[in-house]
């Protein structure tokens, strides 16, 4: 019998009352695009309207919410709420992403209380914003995470494609890079399962008929549309040929990636964004040849290319994606040339 129906067919509460406490958590989010017209009210984080300080009015108002949720929703329990803290950043488009975490110790979830507080949150932006303009577009609210209980829920990327960049001439290193070694089998097929672990099918991307005769012909492979487009052309070409996918994208000549860099890309998803990628600790730029591109990225790289823009990271510095940084400095190095080859293998051994 569904615990959702009594016996007599009624509609009824769980009845939780022999469960035992368990430590819980739940994400929601949720997105607010708002008009232009908006943009001369920012001020840094905050929205300043003549109602007040949008963001934390709405902060206020979702706090309050998470607590009300059994008041409002038939069948919810009332859960002591232990902790509830709300991230609402707004990107350069004016879409307000409203993130709110709940915690509690009890018998049963609060993800109903975390998706309560984000839409309230986002109905009060909404109340606040639509003197200026009605214009604004409440959308995709969602779980993120919810752990605790019988059953975890994380959302992961979907459909999700790899992509091992390889079709580069290796001009400094004097030798291909996909097939050097820094574990035990050629570094683009070290990658390829890598990525493999995570992805419903990974290809190599490279140029016709490149890993003829090597160990790597027997992989799936797209084959470059674009010559002399560097990189570029072959992202592009994987994210024409599966439009509707996510894709992890890595350059063969990584020699420091592992599982964790993957995890840690894939921790960050967000489908919102055109990719999550590491930020260079030196330097500040996106690392576009290891990031995990949403099917939003399809139309930046195809403005790229018809603006002739073919560097990756020109790219991703004219998109929105969502940083992270990488556990140890090294972790992106690329390796280009037959020195630096020497001085990973050494550091190796
Ligand atoms: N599919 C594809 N990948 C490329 C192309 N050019 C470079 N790449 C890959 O992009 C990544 C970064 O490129 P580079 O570091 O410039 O590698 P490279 O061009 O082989 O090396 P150099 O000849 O020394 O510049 C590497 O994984 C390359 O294999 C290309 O035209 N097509
Ligand atoms: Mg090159």
């Amino acid at each position: 019998m569904l615990s959702h129906i009594d016996i007599n067919n009624q509609p009824t509460m769980v009845d939780i009352s022999e469960k035992l406490d368990s430590q819980r958590r739940a994400v929601a989010q949720t997105l607010i695009q708002l008009p232009p017209s908006l943009k001369p009210y920012l001020h840094g984080e905050e929205l300043i309207l003549k109602k007040g300080p949008v963001i934390q009015t709405a902060i206020i108002a979702g706090t309050m919410a998470v607590k009300k949720t059994s008041d409002l929703i038939p069948f919810c329990h009332q859960i002591p709420i232990e902790s509830c803290k709300f991230e609402i950043e707004i990107d350069p488009t004016l879409m307000v992403i409203i993130t709110c975490e709940v915690k509690t110790h009890y018998k049963t979830g609060v993800e109903m209380e975390a998706l309560c507080g984000a839409s309230v949150a986002a109905l009060t932006i909404y109340d606040m914003c639509k003197a200026v303009s009605p214009q604004i577009t409440i959308s995709q609210t969602k779980l993120l995470t919810k752990t605790g209980g019988k059953s975890t829920f994380k959302r992961v990327p979907q459909p999700l494609y790899g992509l091992v960049l390889t079709g580069g001439k290796s001009k400094r290193m004097q030798q291909d890079k996909a097939l050097l070694k820094y574990h035990d089998q050629p570094h683009a097929k070290y990658i390829y399962n890598l990525l493999n672990n995570y992805c419903e099918q990974v290809y190599l991307s490279a140029r016709k008929g490149q890993w003829q005769h090597t160990e790597l012909a027997a992989l799936p492979t797209l084959i470059d549309h674009y010559d002399d487009m560097g990189p570029l052309g072959g992202i592009l070409t994987a994210l024409e040929t599966h439009p509707d996918a996510n894709w992890l994208i890595m350059a063969c000549d990584l020699a420091y990636v592992n599982t964790g860099t993957i995890e840690k890309l894939m921790e960050n998803y967000h489908d919102h964004v055109v990719a999550t990628c590491y930020q260079n600790p030196e330097h500040g730029f996106p690392e576009p040849l290891c990031a995990l591109y949403t099917p939003q990225a399809l139309q930046q790289f195809q403005r790229a290319k018809t603006a002739k823009i073919y560097c990756p990271v020109k790219v991703l510095q004219m998109s929105d994606c969502y940083f992270i940084t990488p556990g140890l400095a090294q972790e992106l190095d690329n390796i280009n040339t037959p020195d630096e080859y020497q001085r990973v293998r050494h550091a190796h051994n």
